[in-house]
């Protein structure tokens, strides 16, 4: 049987090397990789399976925040890089380290877990649910009616190119003011912006465009990294598509004016918009929204409580009532009957044991409902909650329902 243990500084390389072995990534790790990837080691973070000093499965966890409906940020146990090697595959390695990570996430007080699912059916059984959903178009930009002559916001804005020196001093607080009115947003640390502008290297890396919008006071209120490819036409007629890798910003111009410049650039025909949520405001800011086709959908963050009072009394709601919540942990960890008094004033949650339920749910299933990206009708209708009183998931629907989908940009 396969050892499972935290993973020491010493260890490092070795699961590294299991890492990119069950990401069917090239083995080879080379110096700058690693020492890339060292900056991630957080001590008693890592965790690994050995077999004869072999590393055979990996796991890593780190500190995040993970913004609620209404913004408050709530103490995140981020999972990243789980692989078990396929000589290994089955034996029950994830679930042995998934439960010594969420059972020392929930000894911290971390209030949630949270991860992006390389494959649906993993992490339900973990008590894990779908939270965030993104949504990427193609925008045709010669279908879109935007003015063709467009040469610059006429609001006294304007959009500069910058470098990627530059994004790391502007980012940072450009991105904590999209995230603190994002439900579903996470942190980002310094090696984040390191990594993403290619000042730290782990893997390829190709520099792409930087643009940010300034206000007519001049600060900077929206940022867009993209790329082109280099496609021409039969007949010699440029038809480039513009990849967008991150588009942040703190309000609604200053993200309208990024579309339209990226939309004005010169040989760029399609704009492919990376990953949104999925009520992004981008069709909407074209005169002719059916210019932007959606050309991939899904799933995103999926989160696990591990705290069901802070967790509930963390986010805001518009609607007032009262539920009492019977959540099922076959984990263990976070299960129990609750009472929710929600109100725009604020939230109380407490266990409430000896009182009759109005809706019955999975853990997973109350995190789907949490940010507000799910509705508890919709998940009654499939059985998946079931309500205990005539009307309890419409009640439970219009007090959980807040006014944006969640969004989480990142992937990590
Ligand atoms: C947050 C992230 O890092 S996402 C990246 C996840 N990693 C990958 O996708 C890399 C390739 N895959 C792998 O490395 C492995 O298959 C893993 C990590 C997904 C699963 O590891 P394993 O050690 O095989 O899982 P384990 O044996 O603990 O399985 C537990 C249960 O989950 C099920 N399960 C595991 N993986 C899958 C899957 N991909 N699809 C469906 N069911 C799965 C198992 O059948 C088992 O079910 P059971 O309890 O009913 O028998």
């Amino acid at each position: 049987m396969s050892d499972v243990r935290i993973v020491t500084e010493a260890e490092f390389e070795a699961w590294l090397l299991a890492l990119k072995t069950g990401f069917l990534r090239e083995p080879v790790v080379t110096r700058e990789q690693l020492e890339a990837r060292r900056r991630q080691f957080v001590p008693g973070r890592l965790l690994g399976a050995f077999d004869g000093g072999r590393c055979v499965a990996t796991f890593r966890s780190f500190a995040q925040e993970l913004t609620a409906v209404g913004g408050a940020p709530v103490p995140a146990d981020a999972i990243s890089n789980v692989t078990v090697s396929p000589t290994h595959r089955r034996r029950g390695l994830l679930t042995h380290m998934m439960n010594q990570d969420l059972a020392a996430a929930k000894e911290r007080g971390d209030v949630v877990a949270t991860l992006i699912a390389a494959e649906y059916p993993i992490y339900g059984r973990y008590g894990f649910g779908p939270a965030t959903w993104t949504t990427e178009w193609t925008v045709e930009v010669l279908r879109t009616g935007l003015d063709p002559r467009w040469s610059g916001p006429d609001d006294g804005g304007r959009i500069d190119l910058v470098d990627g020196e530059d994004v790391r001093k502007l980012g940072p607080e450009l991105y904590e003011r999209f995230r603190r009115a994002q439900p579903g947003a996470v942190s980002r640390d310094e090696l984040w912006w390191q990594m993403n502008t290619g000042a730290v290297r782990y893997g390829s890396w190709t520099e792409p465009f930087y643009a940010v919008h300034r206000a007519a006071s001049g600060e900077v209120e929206g940022l867009v990294a993209y790329e082109s490819d280099e496609t021409w036409t039969a007949a010699k007629q440029p038809d480039q598509t513009a990849s967008v890798f991150g588009l942040i910003a703190a309000n609604p111009a200053a993200e309208r004016a990024l579309w339209h410049y990226l939309c004005s650039i010169d040989w760029i025909t399609k704009v492919k918009s990376g990953r949104r949520g999925p009520d992004d405001l981008l069709p909407l800011c074209l005169p002719d929204p059916r210019a932007a086709r959606i050309t991939e959908q899904g799933d995103w963050l999926w989160v696990r409580i591990l705290d069901v009072v802070r967790a509930l009394e963390a986010r805001t709601y518009d609607g007032t009532g009262t539920l009492v919540l019977d959540v099922v942990d076959d984990g263990g960890l976070a299960g129990g009957r609750f009472r929710l008094e929600a109100s725009p004033e604020g939230a109380s949650c407490v266990p409430a044991s000896a009182e009759s339920a109005d809706l019955t749910l999975g853990i997973g299933e109350l995190a789907s409902i949490w940010l507000g990206g799910e509705s508890p009708v919709r998940l009654a209708a499939l059985g998946r909650i079931r309500a205990e009183r005539e009307g309890a998931a419409r009640q439970a629907d219009a007090l959980f329902r807040s006014s944006g989908r969640p969004w989480c940009p990142d992937i990590f």
